[in-house]
């Protein structure tokens, strides 16, 4: 029988998929330093981005013919290596996409409308200095008619300019790749209205952008470090839910002080899952702990897709 570790664990409807198929699901999360000796049991191992998949794990257990990860990202799996080794590598790149562009908007409109210190602050303040936290968050920004940067203009890009619309921002959009500036808007009711957004550059991005919200993978630098952030628009908020690093952390710190930033709104760091205390502490970060692809319904079409692949690999195998 197959056997598959669900290490960072699966849907119930994908673990049944797989069940059904006649596959052995075991949803156990089994420690990183134990999984050298406990993955050799295994056809394969299905993760998040919690459990490191390295070159060592992957020598160590020579049963492993599998590697999937439910979700976008795949920087914690070594994945040419897996590849050269014979193994199949999947993920899932289309099942989040809607989930983290709600994620960038829930971020968008709690930032400009200070809800992450407020909340901080309310339980401890709201009742004795109500007065002066309700002079604190006087200035609030609305989103209409303000310009929205995306960095990085594939499925979450996409999605999260069609919301952008939406709500009535105006869209500069980059991305390293040619793409295709329209895009199609399902309105509820299932009419499709075709818009457009406006092809930038990074530079005018920075320079011009009221927001900038980043949707690229890390590849070996920030994208956002001093230089750049100083030559954003004075005031501008920064999104990143895609990965830690993009933005360098301590020039971003230096830029929320002195006023440039206005706010930052994190999912992702850069020590995850110990992100530095000038990050969780500042007042004008919101801060979620990478919860992007965290929905009921983005999880069950991972897990859905996920177990789709291994059912597919197996039986063609
Ligand atoms: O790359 C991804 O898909 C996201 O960062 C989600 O990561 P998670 O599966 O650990 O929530």
């Amino acid at each position: 029988m197959i056997k598959i570790l669900a290490n960072d664990g699966i849907d119930p409807i994908g673990k049944q998929l797989l069940e059904e198929a006649g596959f052995f699901v075991d949803t156990n999360n089994i420690p990183q330093d134990e999984l050298p000796v406990k993955l050799q049991e295994y056809d394969a191992i299905t993760v998040r981005s919690a459990t490191k998949v390295r070159k060592a794990l992957i020598d160590a257990c020579p049963n492993l013919k599998v590697i999937g990860r439910g979700g976008v990202g795949m920087d914690n799996i070594d994945v040419e290596y897996a590849r050269e080794k014979g193994l199949s590598v999947y993920n899932t790149p289309a099942s989040s996409s809607l989930s983290v562009a709600e994620l960038v908007f829930a971020s968008l409109f709690g930032s400009v409308r200070f809800l992450a210190d407020s909340n901080r602050k309310m339980p401890v303040e709201g009742g004795t200095k109500f007065n002066d936290l309700k002079k604190a968050y006087a200035k609030g920004i609305e989103l209409r008619g303000k310009t929205l940067g995306i960095v990085g203009f594939g499925r979450i890009g996409k999605e999260v300019a069609k919301i952008a619309i939406g709500v009535g921002m105006e869209v500069l959009a980059y991305d390293l790749f040619p793409f295709n500036p329209e895009l199609d808007i399902v309105l509820g009711g299932g009419t499709t209205v075709k818009v457009s957004v406006k092809t930038s550059t990074l530079d005018e991005i920075i320079k011009t952008a009221d927001f900038i919200t980043l949707h690229t993978p890390f590849i070996d630098k920030a994208l956002f470090g001093a230089e750049e952030l100083a030559q954003t628009k004075k005031g501008v908020g920064l999104v990143n839910i895609s990965r830690g690093g993009l933005i360098d952390e301590l020039a971003l710190v230096d830029a929320l002080n002195s006023g440039q930033v206005a706010f930052a709104a994190l999912d992702v760091f850069d020590n995850e899952p110990t992100p530095r205390q000038e990050i969780l502490t500042h007042p004008k970060i919101s801060l979620t702990p990478h919860i992007g692809a965290a929905t009921n319904e983005a999880q069950e079409r991972i897990g859905v897709e996920l177990a789709n692949l291994i059912i597919d690999h197996f039986k063609k195998a």
